[in-house]
């Protein structure tokens, strides 16, 4: 059933996909060691799945001729007092209330811890249940046979997320990977975060969607609702992490993104939309390539023009 959850107001939010510039391409055809492959299994309403395996994507694949770093390895002292100083910046968050029930919390996450969540999700995306590209199926299959494909790689943590049926299942459906466990240290920024909006009732997480947006990355405007009706109801926030370059954050009460409003989201921030935002229509217009964190781009060799979000949900 398209169009729900994360849906889209046209079955091609965008032209199909081919994997945008650096996607995947590094290790495309590499051997697979997770051991999923050979997984076969049903779904939840006990359909024989097809198992097939993804190839690991590395979100920081070693430096090669094309792909090396057009920033600084080292980045001159006054860029690293700067980030220091945004390092610090951290123990003030700056709380700005969009709407009601949408908190952007600036700078919030440490560089430090940053670096932490890049350096676990690189660890968490290469294994099995980590990044892939996710598409729409057969039923929106493009020319090349191949589904549409939203614009970002995606790894579920917790419980799984499938784009296809907009359902939360225990397994992946494509391959029968089973997604890795939360974290306990995102977790931790999580609660934390939480307490400065206290306006909204707290989450227990026990779901987590990390994207992956690349140079060209993008995710059409969409409404989070595949959630339990409980969840729903009672409005317990998203909590979602920006790490690495920009993105422009569109925002409202409808599908049309000219009514959107626009927000810049940078590396560090949290943003948490529940109560009467929970049903708030959201999405990613555009990455700014390289406006990463000069620290963190040098402590996680985030070589990639990219961007992680990680949206923390209570089932
Ligand atoms: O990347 C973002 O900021 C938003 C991600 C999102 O809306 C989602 O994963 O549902
Ligand atoms: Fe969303």
């Amino acid at each position: 059933m398209y169009g729900r959850g994360r849906g889209f107001n046209h079955p091609h939010p965008h032209p199909p996909m081919v994997a945008a510039n650096g996607d995947g391409d590094i290790l495309r055809g590499a051997t697979h060691q997770d051991g999923t492959k050979t997984h076969s299994s049903l779904d939840d309403d006990n359909n024989n799945i097809k198992p097939h395996s993804h190839d690991p994507f590395d979100i920081c694949p070693p430096p090669t001729r094309q792909n090396a770093p057009a920033v600084v390895l080292k980045p001159p002292l006054l860029v690293t007092n700067r980030e220091r100083r945004k390092q610090g910046a951290a123990t003030h968050p700056q709380v700005v209330t969009l709407r009601p029930g949408m908190i952007h919390l600036k700078k919030y996450i440490s560089v430090s811890d940053q670096v932490s969540i890049v350096k676990k999700c690189r660890e968490l995306g290469k294994g099995p249940g980590g990044f892939y590209q996710p598409g729409y199926g057969d039923a929106d299959a493009d020319a090349d046979g191949e589904g549409a494909k939203l614009h970002l790689k995606m790894m579920c943590l917790g419980k799984n997320w499938d784009p296809l049926s907009s359902r939360y299942t225990d397994r992946r459906p494509s391959d029968g990977a089973k997604p890795p466990e939360i974290p306990p240290e995102f977790l931790g920024i999580v609660s934390e975060a939480m307490a400065l909006a206290n306006k909204l009732p707290p989450i227990t997480p026990d779901i987590c969607i990390v994207n992956f947006y690349s140079r060209n990355g993008r995710l059409g405007l969409h409404q989070d609702k595949d959630e339990s009706e409980e969840s729903l109801r009672q409005g317990l926030p998203v909590v979602s992490f920006s790490v690495g370059d920009s993105a422009d954050f569109l925002y409202g009460d409808t599908r049309d993104v000219d009514k959107a409003k626009k927000l810049v989201l940078e590396s560090g921030d949290v943003l948490i939309f529940g109560g009467n935002s929970r049903n708030a229509f959201h999405g990613v217009s555009a990455i700014h390539p390289m406006t990463a964190p000069a620290t963190l781009l040098q402590q996680t060799n985030l070589l990639r023009p990219g961007r992680l979000n990680l949206t923390f949900r209570q089932y």
